[in-house]
């Protein structure tokens, strides 16, 4: 549940990078994704053409305001993502660091404190520190967006133990992975670990056949949470026996002289 809304697929697809808009469309179909997101000001909502274009897919829009290096440019760029797609969900994005593009863990409270106020359902992209979720979760957060590593950077889930800590912190509340996924291996991964769902843009986008991977990503995904619902095994140090022992005949020194004999 994100929001009170129920979602059948657990990826949250990007909308940025495709090589052309008909990929992009074949690329949401492929993937079975119920949300994709969109930039205000990366893709300026690029005209009416893009606009229509991720309507007809029929997917409900997460804007997002990636590209946003203060509270004050986030709530703006939020304010208008309302007014062009209708809808009060917002992918809270400001960016603390050029290089990293880490998100600035004050400057996203402070936006994210002034959205929740206005009515917004906000997902915050934050760091995996609890505290600052804890803080998010106070101004009014339902949504957690832990990064897997780096935007763009492909590393997967970089402090997987962090994360690990981060899914058990918040138990109660809806995490989804967001960015630096790479390979549809990393996003089954987190959903093993019991993550929500999974953003990612550009792991398909730049994929050598973008719909193809896309298809992979929903099918990973899939896959992961059904072997986090089925209850992995525990993880061990030792070798256990998989055979069991029960029943093989017990060959003391004195029986085997007899079967040999
Ligand atoms: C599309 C979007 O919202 C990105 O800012 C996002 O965080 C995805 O990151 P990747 O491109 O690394 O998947």
């Amino acid at each position: 549940m994100f929001y009170d809304v129920d979602l059948h697929s657990r990826l949250m697809l990007g909308t940025a990078q495709y090589p052309s808009p008909a990929v992009l469309a074949a690329a949401i179909e492929a993937s079975g994704a119920e949300v994709i997101t969109v930039s205000l000001r990366r893709e300026g909502a690029a005209g009416q053409a893009f606009r229509d274009l991720l309507r007809q897919s029929g997917r409900r829009i997460l804007p997002n305001t990636a590209g946003c290096h203060t509270a004050r440019e986030a709530v703006t760029t939020a304010q208008m993502a309302r007014e062009l797609f209708g809808t009060r969900w917002i992918k809270l994005e400001v960016i603390g660091h050029a290089d990293t593009l880490q998100p600035d863990p004050f400057a996203l409270l402070e936006a994210a404190r002034i959205l929740c106020a206005e009515g917004f359902e906000v997902f915050p992209y934050t760091t995996e520190d609890l505290i600052l979720g804890e803080r998010l979760i106070e101004a009014g957060c339902r949504v957690l967006m832990p990064w897997g590593a780096p935007i763009g950077s492909g590393q997967g889930l970089r402090h997987e133990e962090a994360l690990r800590s981060y899914r058990a912190h918040f138990a109660g509340v809806p995490v989804v992975i967001d960015a630096g996924i790479g390979a549809p291996s990393q996003a089954a991964r987190a959903m093993e670990m019991g993550f929500d769902a999974v953003l990612l843009n550009t792991a398909v986008a730049r994929a050598t056949d973008p719909v193809a991977m896309a298809r992979a990503f929903g099918t990973a995904i899939a896959a992961g949470r059904m072997a986090f619902e089925a209850g992995l095994m525990p993880r061990r140090d030792m070798a256990v026996a998989s055979t069991p022992a029960l029943g093989l005949a017990d060959l003391g020194p004195a029986d085997l002289g007899e079967a040999l004999a």
